[in-house]
Parts: C-alpha cells; sequence; structure tokens
C-alpha cells in the first residue's frame, strides 16, 4: 500500500486535464474479449484498476499493452483458465467478467468481486439476468459458477433496482445472444452509453442505451475498425470542481462534457460558484461567501453517489448547515471519522450527514477507506493548515489518473511513498 503526504495550504491555479472515465474503462476491457479482433482504446486513465485488469486478461492469454494513454489489447488468443483472484478481489467491475465471459464462451467461474468498501453491494440483479438468459447460476464459497451449455437466449430483464453494473453485464452476456434481449428499468448513466458505441461500433446491435429500455439484438460476432476513445471522467471532474471551488485562484478544467454533470454544477451554482461553463471545459474562478446546500444522491441523471464526499470538504466552508442523503449507498460514510480527525465538523445521523461550518482544518494522520472519501481526505488535506498523511492511498491510486502529477501541477504540495 502507499501514502501520500500532504502539506496544506498552498492556492492552486493552472490548469488541469481530465482522463478517460474510470468506470467506462473498468468495463470496456472486460467487453473487449467478446471482439474477434484486437481492439484499441485511447485517453485511458492511468490507473490501478487498468493495471489489475491487464493482469486478469494475461491469465487467459489476452495480451495486452498500454502506453501513454493508448491500451491496445488482442483477445484473438484467449483460452479459458482459471482468473486470479487477488486481482478480481481488487477491483470491483471484475465482475463484468462474468457477463464477457458468458458472452464468448457460455460459462464462467469468479470469486466475488471486491472493490469499495461502502455498505452492501449484492449481485443479485446480475445474477437475475443471467439466468433469464438461460445460464445456469451457482455460489459455492464465494465463488460464483455460471454455465449456460445450451447457448444463451434473447429475453425481457426486469431489474428490480437501477443498476449500472447489472445493466452493463446483461449487456455484455446478451450481445452475442441468440435473438432479441429487452432491459427495463436500465440504468442510465454516460458510462453505459459509452460502452454501448464501442460494441455497436464493432458490429453490435444495442439501442436504447441513455434510456431506462435497452433493446440488444444478438450478433454472431464483433469485429473493431477503429480505435474507442473513453469518454472523460465526470466523477474526477467533479472532484477538480470541488478542490478549485474550495481553495482555487482560478482552475481551467479540460477535456470535460458539462451534460454529464448537470446536477453537480448546479448544486456547485446554489453553493455561489460562478462556474464558467463551455463545451467542453470548465472554468473555476476564486469563490467566497458559499451557501450551505442540501445534496440527495440518485440514479444519473440524479447528483452521484460518488461525488458527495468530494463535495464535502467545500461544503464546510459554507456559512451555514449542509447535509447529504446518500440514497444509493446510506452507508457511504468512510470519510468522516477521518475528516473528523482534520477538525471538520461533520457528523452522520439520523439518515443523513451534516456539515457545518468550519473555520480551519488541520493536518492529520488519516486512512483512506475508499476511493472517494480518499478524495475528500486530498481535498481536506490541500486545505488544511499543516501537514496530512493518507495511508491506504491504492484506494486512491485505483481511479484517479495521474494524481499526484495533476495537483503537483496545480501548485498542491504532494507526495506518495510506501507506506508499512
Ligand atoms: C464500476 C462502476 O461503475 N461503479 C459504479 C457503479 O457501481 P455498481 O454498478 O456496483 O452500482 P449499482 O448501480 O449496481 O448499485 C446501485 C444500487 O443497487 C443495489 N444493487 C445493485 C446490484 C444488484 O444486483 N443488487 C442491488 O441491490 C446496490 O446495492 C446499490 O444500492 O454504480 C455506483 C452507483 O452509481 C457507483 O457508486 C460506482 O462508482
Ligand atoms: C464506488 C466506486 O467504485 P467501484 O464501483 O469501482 O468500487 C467509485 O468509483 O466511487
Amino acid at each position: 500500500m502507499k501514502k501520500l503526504i500532504i502539506q496544506g495550504g498552498n492556492r492552486i491555479a493552472g490548469e488541469v486535464t481530465i482522463g478517460g472515465a474510470k468506470n467506462s474503462t473498468v468495463a470496456l476491457i472486460p467487453a473487449a474479449i467478446l471482439a474477434d479482433t484486437p481492439v484499441q482504446f485511447d485517453t485511458v486513465p492511468d490507473i490501478l484498476d487498468v493495471h489489475n485488469l491487464m493482469i486478469i486478461l494475461e491469465s487467459m492469454n489476452v495480451k495486452s499493452n498500454f502506453t501513454h494513454g493508448v491500451l491496445d489489447i488482442d483477445p484473438t488468443q484467449i483460452v479459458e483458465a482459471e482468473l486470479p483472484s487477488k486481482a478480481i478481489k481488487s477491483l470491483r467491475a471484475s465482475y463484468y467478467f462474468m457477463g464477457a465471459l458468458l458472452g464468448r464462451f457460455h460459462r464462467a467461474t469468479l470469486t466475488f468481486p471486491g472493490g469499495d468498501n461502502i455498505g452492501p453491494r449484492p449481485i443479485d440483479q446480475h445474477l437475475k439476468a443471467f439466468k433469464a438468459l438461460g445460464a445456469n447460476v451457482s455460489e459455492h464459497a464465494g465463488t460464483v459458477y455460471l454455465d449456460a451449455h445450451n447457448g444463451l437466449h434473447g429475453t425481457r430483464i426486469f431489474m428490480d433496482m437501477v443498476s449500472v453494473g447489472a445493466t452493463i453485464n446483461a449487456i455484455l452476456a446478451a450481445v452475442r445472444a441468440e435473438g432479441t434481449t429487452i432491459i427495463e428499468n436500465a440504468a442510465r448513466e454516460p458510462e453505459i452509453i459509452d460502452l454501448a458505441t464501442f460494441l455497436n461500433n464493432m458490429g453490435a446491435k444495442i439501442r436504447g442505451v441513455g434510456t431506462d429500455v435497452v433493446r440488444i439484438t444478438g450478433v454472431d460476432t464483433l469485429q473493431s475498425m477503429n480505435t474507442h476513445t473513453i469518454i472523460a471522467d465526470r466523477i474526477e471532474t467533479g472532484t477538480y470542481l470541488s478542490l478549485a471551488a474550495a481553495l482555487g485562484d482560478g482552475v481551467m478544467l479540460k477535456n470535460v462534457i458539462p451534460e454529464h454533470l448537470e446536477a453537480y454544477t448546479s448544486k456547485l451554482m446554489e453553493i455561489g460558484v460562478d462556474l464558467q461553463i463551455d463545451s467542453d471545459k470548465i472554468y473555476v474562478p476564486a469563490t467566497d461567501h458559499l451557501n450551505p446546500v442540501h445534496v440527495k444522491t440518485m440514479p444519473y441523471p440524479g447528483f452521484a453517489t460518488d461525488l458527495q464526499q468530494p463535495l464535502t470538504p467545500l461544503m464546510s466552508l459554507a456559512n451555514g448547515e449542509s447535509t447529504v442523503v446518500d440514497t444509493i449507498y446510506p452507508k457511504r460514510v468512510k470519510h468522516i471519522p477521518e475528516l473528523q480527525k482534520m477538525g471538520m465538523k461533520i457528523s452522520a445521523g439520523d439518515g443523513q450527514i451534516t456539515i457545518d461550518h468550519t473555520e480551519e482544518l488541520h493536518g492529520a494522520d488519516v486512512e483512506a477507506g475508499e476511493i472517494r472519501a480518499g478524495a475528500a481526505l486530498v481535498i481536506a488535506g490541500l486545505m488544511a493548515k499543516g501537514t496530512t498523511v493518507i495511508h491506504k492511498a491504492d484506494n486512491i491510486l485505483r481511479g484517479y489518473d495521474r494524481i499526484v502529477w495533476k495537483l503537483n501541477r496545480l501548485n498542491g504540495d504532494v507526495t506518495i511513498e510506501d507506506d508499512d
């Protein structure tokens, strides 16, 4: 594990270019094994999740090469193999190999995925979709066994709740199945549209992504003709927006898709941040006189659960009490005790998080319990007086592209070291 060491107090300024979306990338890489040709992605974020997915690909004899943001994957010599459980456990999205392997081989064996510790994260809707498509599903000692020996057949799947992962896994399993699959109550996240764009450009027939009804007509082969450019990461964007609003003297964010962040940017404006939004960039001027706000997380296009924690340091500067209700992950509170150690007036109770005006934060020894708790600690550490050491920083590196380099370019003072 690594630790981040932050000397707080510097004002930040300059430009930052947002990387490709983690939550697209971690679906696109497993999706690549459905292709009958090599595939190429660009604007791939340099994050631990990508490196761990490459280890999983290697175990199946799928060669990959990642240089300067371009990831080449050659699935043409793929073999069925036991997947490395350490890498599988290192990230949530390894569960996309369930759908992708089912689509490719009509069977898959995987240990349960890891990922962020943000409360219960069942996968019943994923398994329900696989069963509906014709797979036998069994579980034993933390391993899931999927077998569709009679093939996968198009069907109607009604999701009991809106799930990004289950929608993507159903698409991956259905894209080469026989006949038409209709997913109702599908999730509408931009990353799902990105995945469908990649698959459709290879010959898939996926319609309706971005709405809550997705129709997939199975095809026999998927063949890549061009490089797929991954969409910008809206959660990384939101994190830098919060940082820039909290302690920036003028920060320009480039490679942004503002339409993917409307719930968030409108909340920032309500707080009092005078964002200047252009077609693919956002300028954040220096701010003062911030207003308290109330946030409720919702499935897309609502306010993203992944952005509630990165917003809390900014909320602590407002002149009153702000609240957060996370309807997606009510137990997503890993940041709270750590921010308290830094002096923030933040608490959880009655199903909501309350953030009060905090005059000053001070550096402390803290732990990134999960990726977005870690992002909140990075922002708080840059705002605080003194030194903050963030342990378990691998949770941050899982999903923030070259974060140390980007923060230092913005005049932050951040170093990274091996931890004990
Ligand atoms: C890799 C990736 O894209 N991760 C994102 C994805 O996670 P992930 O895809 O795991 O999250 P889901 O959209 O599936 O979860 C939404 C809600 O549905 C519940 N649920 C989900 C599936 C299921 O089978 N049963 C069930 O009960 C979950 O516990 C949660 O309360 O969406 C989350 C919600 O926007 C984000 O925080 C994550 O960053
Ligand atoms: C919860 C998250 O990630 P994952 O689903 O990959 O654990 C996140 O990105 O905030």
